[in-house]
């Protein structure tokens, strides 16, 4: 039991993020300005979450709440057990809608236990670990790093490069009150896809990271996706209708992460045009940094 870590405490930030972006399924994430601070104490005993905003009505409050259990993670994988961690976190990021918002938990937690434990957090490792407590690469990576990133998972590391991206590049995203957990929506999706499915998605995703970095004119084609969102229509069929009104307008919308939030992105200029929908609240995001220490008065 490391005793010698009892009264460390440190704040840390990680952002929400938009997960495959239409095409990439698993393996584009793009961060924002919208981000999940936590503050983490070691104690003497037990684990004890005092949590506000988003989820603070569901998380649980012991250590089996996502951050902790995160924080736990990347002490075990260093050899460090801590007696206990006390963790205060003021939520903004909605749960359940496709923002990410279990990454930047699990991001978070993973970087203060780091940092707890006097370690820097080196992105290699902790990208594993936090893909195996998520289960995909694609928003912890955008969490982790910030800005746009590609994940590609190999069977024994999961890498990922960030991508600049274009300076112009909005975004907004029309939020429903409803969730639908990422679990559900995963299990809509068919084992297996046409050959012709697959080929143009791969094709689209090289497209949407040159729109994304430096011809946002082809936004609209290269989000063009076939291998998720119309799967999981039956779970978000307003959000999918959402998606085709407007797509058909021009603008390039696609279905948030696992949804059930519309994202549309694009010069920032152009989104200023984009229409209120009834059932959705319309919010504009910037571009956001990775994960972060935070100075103690961001705790909150
Ligand atoms: N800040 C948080 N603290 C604790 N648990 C969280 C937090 N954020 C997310 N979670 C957990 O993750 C779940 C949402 O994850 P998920 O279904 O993947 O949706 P999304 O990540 O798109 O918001 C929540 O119901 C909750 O169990
Ligand atoms: N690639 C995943 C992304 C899930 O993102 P989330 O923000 O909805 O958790 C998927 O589409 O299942």
């Amino acid at each position: 039991m490391a005793a010698d870590l009892v009264g460390r405490t440190v704040t840390v930030s990680a952002p929400a993020t938009s997960a495959n972006l239409g095409p990439g399924f698993d393996h584009l994430g793009l961060a924002f300005d919208l981000r999940q601070a936590a503050t983490l104490r070691v104690t003497e005993t037990g684990f004890t979450a005092a949590v506000t905003g988003e989820g603070a009505d569901t998380v649980p409050r012991d250590g089996s709440h996502l951050i902790l259990r995160s924080a736990v993670a990347a002490l075990a994988d260093l050899g460090r057990e801590v007696p206990g961690l006390a963790l205060t976190a003021d939520n903004v990021i909605p749960h359940g809608r496709g923002l990410g918002s279990s990454a930047a938990a699990i991001i978070a937690g993973l970087f203060a236990g780091t940092v707890l434990a006097g370690v820097d957090p080196e992105p290699e490792r902790l990208l594993g670990l936090a893909n195996e407590l998520e289960g995909h690469a694609d928003n912890v990576a955008a969490a982790l790093l910030g800005g746009l990133v590609i994940a590609y998972p190999e069977p024994d590391r999961v890498g990922a490069v960030s991508v600049p991206v274009h300076p112009e590049l909005g975004a907004t995203v029309y939020l429903p009150d409803t969730s639908v957990p990422t679990s559900e929506a995963r299990g809509l999706l068919p084992a297996e896809v046409p050959h012709s499915d697959a080929a143009a998605n791969a094709g689209r995703a090289a497209l949407l990271v040159e729109a994304l970095s430096r011809t946002p004119d082809l936004l609209l084609p290269a989000t063009e996706d076939r291998l998720h969102q119309r799967y999981r229509r039956t779970a978000m069929p307003e959000s999918y209708d959402l998606l085709e009104l407007l797509r058909s307008k021009g603008f390039a919308a696609v279905v948030s992460g696992a949804g059930p939030s519309v994202l549309v992105l694009g010069r920032a200029p152009s989104l200023a045009g984009l229409p209120e929908h009834p059932g959705f609240r319309r919010r504009s995001l910037a571009i956001g940094a990775g994960a972060r220490v935070e100075p103690p008065a961001a705790a909150v």
